[in-house]
């Protein structure tokens, strides 16, 4: 099948060609005052070839295995191979050649070109799902706070600098960090967010690093790609970044500085180009303080700090909230949206939303399933809204699981208000685990984001 072979030293010069005239026309044989191959031997390959790719493969030891190559008035399919001796020492190389061949190659790019229309719109579907979600026309409110934040955010979205987002739990801080990289130049690449609280310790770094295959057996440390690796060229949220160990901060503060990870088992290094949006609804000052987060990762991390208002502080914005929140749960139910009655505002306006914005709507969400009329009454609220005026017995009989369920609820709330939103201090104060009271957050819906992806 081979029209043309051709054989180089390790200086690329012409060792032995077979008697085919592939490479070169009679013409350019006769203009080098050559006569049969044999006379090309000694020869230097581009003298006789000019574009010839052989001194690459000698130079690299990398073989061109698929080439495709015009010579004259033919095109060659040409194979480069480099040639090795005992001690794998490069020592030349040798080409193939197929002439006029490309239709032998047809099936084969067929099935190239659908491949790569399958990844292309693979692609496509992976950075849609990574891609913001919220932009700053999703933050909701009018009142003096929010105004500020709002133009924090556009402003963070145009520095590029880290950002570090505080303030009570459901106060909008992953939503500020989508709206803050949807306003930013990486607003097309991906945006990966980790709930730092919500992972168990042991399998954090993986998380973040990601691990390398063949470094562990077991399902939970299947080989996979980090979160820093998966946010590579946009932007990486670290919700809840107080709860971080000592330890990944030391390595956390490390990939910052150098801008490199380490995958685990694998001793290569991966550069990352990733923005850090970091958020907490714990005081970091306190925990440096207290020699619970490291000061130097603190201060890189603080570069540019919104505070997001707590609910109770922007109260002008409740109602506008509340009747998104309403629409929401009956279009989420397929019913009529329900209107807010002034008693039903002013219990709200009672309250004092220690979940802040994620209460609120889970609290407008219980009201669509458990009460029933054309509008919402303040009375609707009575099971719902914790009071100091309720009854600690239940009144009526009902089933045990939504009482207990009641009680759970409203014990969570309590232990985060003494806490001040502080989820670790509250869980102990439970006698939960950090991520056993994140769990029950997230089935109340009243501290936990759901575990970002
Ligand atoms: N200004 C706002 N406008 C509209 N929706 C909001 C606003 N702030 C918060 N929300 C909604 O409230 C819920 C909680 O917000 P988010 O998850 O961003 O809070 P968080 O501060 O990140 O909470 P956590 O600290 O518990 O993770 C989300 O459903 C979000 O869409």
């Amino acid at each position: 099948m081979i029209d043309g072979a051709i054989l180089v030293d390790k200086d690329v010069r012409i060792l032995w060609s077979n008697d085919k005239h592939v490479w070169f026309t009679d013409q350019r044989m006769a203009s080098l005052g050559l006569r049969s191959p044999a006379d090309l031997v000694g020869r230097p390959v581009e003298q006789v070839i000019p574009h010839s790719r052989m001194r690459e493969v000698v130079e690299t030891g990398r073989s061109l295995p698929l080439d495709i190559m015009r010579y004259g008035d033919h095109t060659l399919l040409v194979s480069r191979l480099p040639l090795r001796d005992g001690d794998g020492a490069v020592i030349g190389a040798i080409a193939f050649a197929l002439k006029n061949s490309l239709t032998y190659l047809r099936p084969i790019a067929e099935r190239f070109n659908t491949l790569q229309t399958r990844l292309a719109r693979m692609e496509q579907e992976l950075a849609a799902s990574r891609a913001p979600k919220y932009t700053v026309e999703n933050l909701v409110g009018f009142s003096p706070p929010m105004l500020q934040v709002k133009r924090l955010v556009r402003k963070a979205g145009q520095s590029g600098s880290g950002v570090l987002l505080l303030g009570e739990t459901g106060t909008g801080k992953e939503l500020v960090a989508h709206a803050i990289h949807a306003a930013s130049e990486r607003a097309d690449r991906p945006f990966v967010g980790v709930n730092v609280a919500a992972v168990p310790e042991n399998l954090l770094e993986a998380e973040f690093f990601g691990v390398a295959p063949g470094a562990y057996t077991g399902a939970a440390r299947q080989p996979r790609p980090g979160k820093f690796q998966l946010a590579h060229g946009g932007t990486l949220f670290l919700d809840e970044i107080g709860d971080m160990p000592l330890p990944l901060q030391a390595k956390l503060l490390r990939v910052l500085q150098e801008r490199e990870v380490e995958p685990l088992g694998s001793n290569q290094i991966v550069t990352v180009d990733v923005r850090i949006i970091a958020a907490t609804s714990r005081s970091l000052p306190d925990m440096v303080r207290a020699d619970a987060f490291r000061a130097d990762l603190y201060y890189r991390l603080n570069v540019f700090p919104i505070q997001l208002p707590a609910l109770r502080d922007r109260k002008e914005d409740l109602e506008i909230l509340a009747s998104l929140f309403s629409e929401r749960a009956a279009a989420g139910i397929n019913q009529p949206m329900r209107e807010l009655t002034p008693s039903a505002l002013d219990r709200l306006h009672a309250h004092d939303w220690p979940g802040n914005v994620r209460e609120l709507a889970n609290v407008i969400e219980q009201v669509y399933v458990r009460t029933d009329g054309p509008r919402i009454e303040g009375a609707d609220f009575a099971d719902i809204l914790p009071a100091a005026s309720r009854p600690t017995q239940p009144a009526r009989s009902r089933p045990l699981a939504e009482a207990v369920d009641e009680l759970e609820r409203t014990l969570i709330q309590k232990a985060l208000e003494e806490s001040g939103g502080n989820k670790l201090e509250a869980a102990r104060a439970l006698g939960l685990s950090r991520t056993n009271l994140y769990a029950k957050l997230q089935k109340h819906g009243i501290g936990s984001a759901s575990p970002k992806a």
